[in-house]
C-alpha cells in the first residue's frame, strides 16, 4: 500500500511538473511568436519545430548579432508527439560539456556538428577552432581537414607540451580580448578525446568563467556531470549526457528549461555526421570570404613620409596585420637578427620583399645598407637592380647575388667581416661601444643582410661550409653592436649538416623567429600555438620561440602589387643622393664577356706588365681574373678540361694581351690542332690582326718546328705569344725524337716552359686533360713550369693531386672555372670569358 501511495505521489508531482512547463512554454512561444499557442502537444511540437527551422536557416547565417550565443542545433527532442529540433546557446561565453568523450563515436560527431554549425552562423574570419585531441590523436579533426586548408582550423593539440601551449595561446586571446574590448575573432576551443589531467582541467574551466568578453567558447567532451568525474565547476556551461541511445541536456545557462534545474526532460537524439560536401563548400566559402576580407596591400604598410626615420636605436618596419592590428618587427638590440622558415611556395620571398620595401621606404640609403644573397633559381631579388629593360635600383642595395654561387656568398660574408673589422676601429678611435654613439660626421650604415636559402651555403660538410658556419656566427655574434643585422631564410632550419652541434649557438643569436606555412622548425621543437595555414601568413615570435609569445600576422603579396611596388622602387630611385652607385651584382647564370669587362676595355699598350684576361672572379666586386705574363718563371697559360669553353678562355687570354703592346711589339703564332677550335682560332688571329700585330697560324708540324726554334734560340725580339689550341692533340708529334740532334718535341717544349718568360716568350695552352698536361710537364715535379692555371671540367681531387694540394674544394659546373696561381698562392672561383652568344651550360649538357 505505501509503494502504490508513493507512486502515486511521484506520478501527480510528475503531472505538475509537466503542466507548469506547458504552461511555462507555451506563455514563451507567446511572447516569441506573438501568435496564440496551440492546444494540441502535437500542435505545439510542430509549432517548435518551425521556429528552429526558422532561426537555422540557411539564409540565417551570419545574421548573428555580435556579442550573442548561436542558437546551434545537436539534434531532434523526442516526445510522445513527434520531435522538434533542439538548439543550443554557443559563443558569446556560453559553453558546452559532454559528459562522454570523442572515443564515442557519437560525440566526435557533435563536435564535428557543432564545429560546422557554429561557424556557419558566424561571418567568416569571426570564429577561429582549435583542438585538443590526445586519445585520439586528431582523428576527430581529421574529416574537418578542409577548414584546416582554409586557415579557419588549427593544428590539433595531442601532446602534454602542445596543450599546454595550446591553452597559454588561448588565455593570451582571452586577456587581449578582454582587454582590448574589441570583438576581432572569437576562439572555438574544442576538447575532444579523453579527460584533460586536474591541471589542464582547471585551466579551461577557468575559461568558461572568463564571460562572454573573453572571446572564447570551450566545447569540453569527457566531463561527466556528476561524480566521480574531475570537479571543476564550469562557468555558463550547458550539459550534455548520453545514455546508451540519447542525450540528455541540462539547462542552457540563464535560460533553464524548467526550474527544477533537471534540464530538458525529452530526451534527445544526436544529429548524424555531415557530408564531406558541406564541409567543403563551407570551408570553400569561408576561405574564399577570408582571403577577401584579409585583402591588404604593400601600400598599406608603408610609412606616410619616406626616409625620416632615425636607425641610430634600430630599425623597424611594419610588416603585416594581426587581426587589424599592425605588426612592427625591429632590427635592434632585442631582436638583432631574423630566422625566417617556410616550405617552398610558401611566400618567404614576398615577406622578405615586402620588409626589404618597408625598410627601404623608413630609412635613407646612409643610414641603412642592404646586402642581399640568393642561392636559388628564381627572380628574388632582381627588382632591386637595374637592367636594360628598367635602370631602376633600389639606392639602399650594396651588393645583390641572384642564383648565387656558395663561393660568392661566401665572399660576401668575408665582405661583411672585414666591415665589422673597419667598425671596430672606428668604435675604438671614438672610445664607444655602441653604434648610436657614434659623432654624426662618422656615422656608418646598418647594414641588413638577407640570405635567402641559405641551407644551400651550409650544404655538405666541405670546407667552405665550415667556414660560412664560422662567418655566420661570428657576424651574428658582434653584428649587434656594429649595426650589421642578418635574416637567414630557408625551407629547411633542420638537417643542415655543417651546423652540427652549431645550430643552438648559431640560431640561438636569432631571437626573432618567422614561421611561413611548413617552417615551423623554426619556432623550436615546441608545437606552435598556433599555425600559419595558409600562404600570406607567417607566425612571428619575438622571443626565440618561446612558448607563449607566438602572433600570426597576414602580410601583403608584393608580387601581385608589383606596380605598388614599381612606384616606391622608382620614388625611392628618383630620392638618391647624385652620383649614388648602382649595387654590385652578381647574376650567378650570367656568362662572362670579355666584351663586357670594364678593365679589358681599359687596357692600353705599352702595359709594363702585360696581363691575360681570362675571366671574372665570383666575388663581391665581380672583379677580372687576369695573370700577369711577366719574365719569371711559369708565367705561362694553361687551360685544362675537355670542355670546349677552353678555346674561348684561349681567345679572351690572346685578345687581351693584344690590347696591351703596340703595333710590331708582339708576334702570335697561332695553333688550331683541333678543329672544335677552328672557328675561335680563325676569330682570334683576326681580332688580333685588327690590333695590328702579325699573326702566323700553324699546324702540329709547324708547332713542333717552332718550340724547337725558340728552345734552341729564345732571342729577344720582343715578346712571342705562342696560343695553342689543343696542346694534346700534338702529342705524337712532340713525342718524335729528331734524329739529329736526339731531342724530342718534349724536350724543347720543356725547356721553352723554362727559359721562354725571361726572353719574352710565352705559351698559352688549353689541354683536354690533366693528364696529357701532367705528361707534357714532364711530371708533377716540374708543375711549377707553368704557374698560371683555369681548370675547366676536372675533378677537384685529380687537380687537388696534381698542384699537391690536399684540401682543395672544387666541384666542376659548366660555366665555372677555378683559376690557380701558384706563384701567388691564388686560387679564385671564376666565370671563364666566353664568347657573346655561347652559353656553356647549353653546349656541355
Ligand atoms: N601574402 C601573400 N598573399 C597571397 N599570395 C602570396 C602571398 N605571399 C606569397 N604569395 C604567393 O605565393 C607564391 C609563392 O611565393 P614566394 O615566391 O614568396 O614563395 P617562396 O617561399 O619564396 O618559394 P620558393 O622557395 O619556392 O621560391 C607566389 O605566387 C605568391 O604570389
Amino acid at each position: 500500500m505505501g509503494r502504490l501511495a508513493s507512486a502515486y505521489g511521484q506520478a501527480v508531482t510528475a503531472h505538475r511538473r509537466a503542466r507548469d512547463r506547458w504552461i511555462r512554454a507555451r506563455a514563451l512561444l507567446d511572447r516569441l511568436a506573438g501568435q496564440p499557442v496551440p492546444e494540441r502537444t502535437v500542435d505545439l511540437v510542430a509549432r517548435l519545430g518551425r521556429l528552429a527551422a526558422g532561426l537555422t536557416a540557411p539564409t540565417a547565417p551570419a545574421t548573428r548579432p555580435p556579442g550573442e550565443p548561436a542558437p546551434v542545433r545537436v539534434g531532434d527532442a523526442t516526445t510522445a508527439d513527434g520531435r522538434f529540433p533542439l538548439l543550443l546557446p554557443l559563443g558569446a561565453g556560453r559553453h558546452l560539456a559532454i559528459s562522454a568523450d570523442a572515443r564515442d563515436p557519437r560525440v566526435a560527431v557533435l563536435l564535428r556538428v557543432l564545429v560546422l554549425r557554429l561557424l556557419a552562423t558566424t561571418p567568416p574570419g569571426a570564429v577561429r577552432v582549435v583542438g585538443i585531441d590526445p586519445a585520439a590523436l586528431g582523428a576527430t579533426f581529421l574529416p574537418l581537414r578542409p577548414l584546416r586548408e582554409a586557415g579557419v582550423l588549427g593544428a590539433t593539440a595531442t601532446t602534454e607540451a602542445e596543450i599546454g601551449a595550446l591553452l597559454d595561446a588561448a588565455e593570451a586571446h582571452a586577456r587581449a580580448a578582454q582587454q582590448a574590448d574589441r570583438d576581432d575573432h572569437e576562439l572555438l576551443l574544442v576538447v575532444a578525446a579523453s579527460v584533460p589531467a586536474p591541471r589542464e582541467l582547471a585551466r579551461l574551466a577557468a575559461l568558461t568563467h572568463a564571460g562572454p568578453a573573453a572571446a572564447v567558447c570551450v566545447l569540453l567532451a569527457g566531463h561527466p556531470a556528476a561524480p566521480p568525474g574531475p570537479a571543476a565547476p564550469l562557468g555558463a556551461t550547458t550539459t550534455l549526457r548520453l545514455d546508451e541511445r540519447y542525450a540528455w541536456v541540462g539547462d542552457p545557462p540563464g535560460h533553464p528549461f524548467g526550474d527544477d534545474g533537471t534540464g530538458l526532460a525529452v530526451p534527445v537524439l544526436l544529429d548524424g555526421d555531415p557530408p564531406q560536401e558541406a564541409v567543403r563548400s563551407l570551408a570553400g566559402r569561408l576561405a574564399a570570404a577570408v582571403r577577401r576580407d584579409a585583402a591588404l596591400h604593400v601600400a598599406d604598410l608603408l610609412p606616410e613620409w619616406r626616409w625620416t626615420e632615425s636607425a641610430r636605436a634600430g630599425l623597424r618596419t611594419v610588416v603585416g596585420r594581426a587581426g587589424r592590428e599592425p605588426v612592427t618587427l625591429a632590427f635592434d638590440d632585442a631582436t638583432p637578427h631574423w630566422l625566417v622558415g617556410g616550405r617552398t611556395g610558401a611566400g618567404k620571398t614576398v615577406f622578405l620583399v615586402d620588409v626589404l620595401y618597408g625598410l627601404a621606404a623608413r630609412y635613407s640609403p646612409a643610414d641603412l645598407q642592404l646586402w642581399l644573397l640568393d642561392f636559388k633559381e628564381g627572380v628574388s631579388f632582381t627588382e632591386f637592380v637595374p637592367t636594360e629593360r628598367d635602370p631602376s635600383f633600389l639606392p639602399h642595395a650594396r651588393t645583390v647575388g641572384v642564383e648565387s654561387d656558395r663561393e660568392y656568398g661566401l665572399a660576401v660574408l668575408r665582405e661583411l667581416r672585414r666591415e665589422l673589422g673597419r667598425r671596430a676601429e672606428e668604435f675604438k678611435r671614438h672610445g664607444i661601444t655602441k653604434l648610436a654613439d657614434l659623432p654624426a660626421d662618422a656615422a656608418v650604415p646598418r647594414i641588413v643582410t638577407v640570405v635567402d636559402e641559405f641551407h644551400v651555403l651550409l650544404a655538405g660538410n666541405d670546407r667552405l661550409a665550415r667556414e660560412a658556419v664560422d662567418l655566420l656566427e661570428e657576424l651574428a655574434r658582434k653584428g649587434r653592436s656594429y649595426g650589421v643585422h642578418l635574416v637567414l631564410a630557408s625551407q629547411s632550419t633542420t638537417g643542415v649538416e655543417a651546423l652540427y652541434g652549431r645550430a643552438e649557438t648559431l640560431f640561438g643569436q636569432f631571437a626573432l623567429r618567422v614561421a611561413l606555412p611548413g617552417g615551423e622548425a623554426v619556432l623550436g621543437p615546441r608545437a606552435a600555438t598556433v599555425t600559419a595555414g595558409t600562404v600570406g601568413t607567417a607566425v612571428v615570435n619575438t622571443a626565440a620561440g618561446a612558448p607563449g609569445a607566438d602572433l600570426l600576422v597576414r602580410f601583403p603579396d608584393a608580387h601581385a602589387d608589383a606596380r605598388q611596388v614599381a612606384r616606391l622602387r622608382y620614388e625611392l630611385w628618383d630620392d638618391r643622393p647624385e652620383g649614388w652607385p648602382p649595387p654590385a651584382v652578381f647574376r650567378g647564370y650570367e656568362p662572362a664577356h670579355l666584351e663586357d669587362e670594364p678593365a679589358a676595355a681599359a687596357l692600353r699598350p705599352g702595359a709594363r706588365r702585360p696581363s691575360v684576361l681570362v675571366g671574372r672572379t665570383v666575388d663581391v666586386a665581380g672583379s677580372p681574373a687576369r695573370f700577369a705574363l711577366d719574365a719569371g718563371p711559369g708565367r705561362h697559360l694553361a687551360v685544362v678540361g675537355t670542355a670546349a669553353t677552353g678555346a674561348h678562355v684561349l681567345r679572351a687570354a690572346a685578345l687581351s694581351l693584344a690590347r696591351q703592346h703596340a703595333p710590331g711589339e708582339a708576334e702570335f703564332v697561332l695553333a688550331p690542332l683541333v678543329e672544335a677550335a677552328d672557328e675561335l682560332a680563325d676569330e682570334t688571329a683576326a681580332g688580333i690582326k685588327a690590333a695590328g700585330h702579325p699573326v702566323t697560324v700553324i699546324d702540329a708540324a709547324g708547332l713542333r718546328g717552332r718550340i724547337g726554334e725558340l728552345a734552341a734560340d729564345p732571342g729577344q725580339r720582343g715578346r712571342t705569344y705562342l696560343v695553342v689550341f689543343g696542346v694534346d692533340a700534338a702529342g705524337a708529334t712532340l713525342a718524335r725524337t729528331d734524329p739529329e740532334t736526339f731531342r724530342s718535341g718534349h724536350d724543347d717544349l720543356r725547356a721553352l716552359l723554362r727559359q721562354g718568360p725571361g726572353h719574352g716568350v710565352h705559351l698559352l695552352g688549353w689541354w683536354r686533360g690533366l693528364r696529357r698536361f701532367a705528361d707534357d710537364l714532364g711530371g708533377s715535379q716540374n708543375r711549377d713550369d707553368v704557374a698560371c692555371l683555369v681548370a675547366l671540367n676536372v675533378p677537384g681531387a685529380d687537380l687537388g693531386l696534381h698542384l699537391g694540394v690536399t684540401d682543395l674544394t672544387y666541384t666542376p659546373r659548366a660555366d665555372r672555372a677555378l683559376l690557380v696561381d701558384r706563384h701567388a698562392q691564388r686560387t679564385a672561383l671564376i666565370v671563364p670569358f666566353v664568347r657573346p652568344g655561347y652559353r656553356p651550360e647549353d653546349e656541355e649538357r
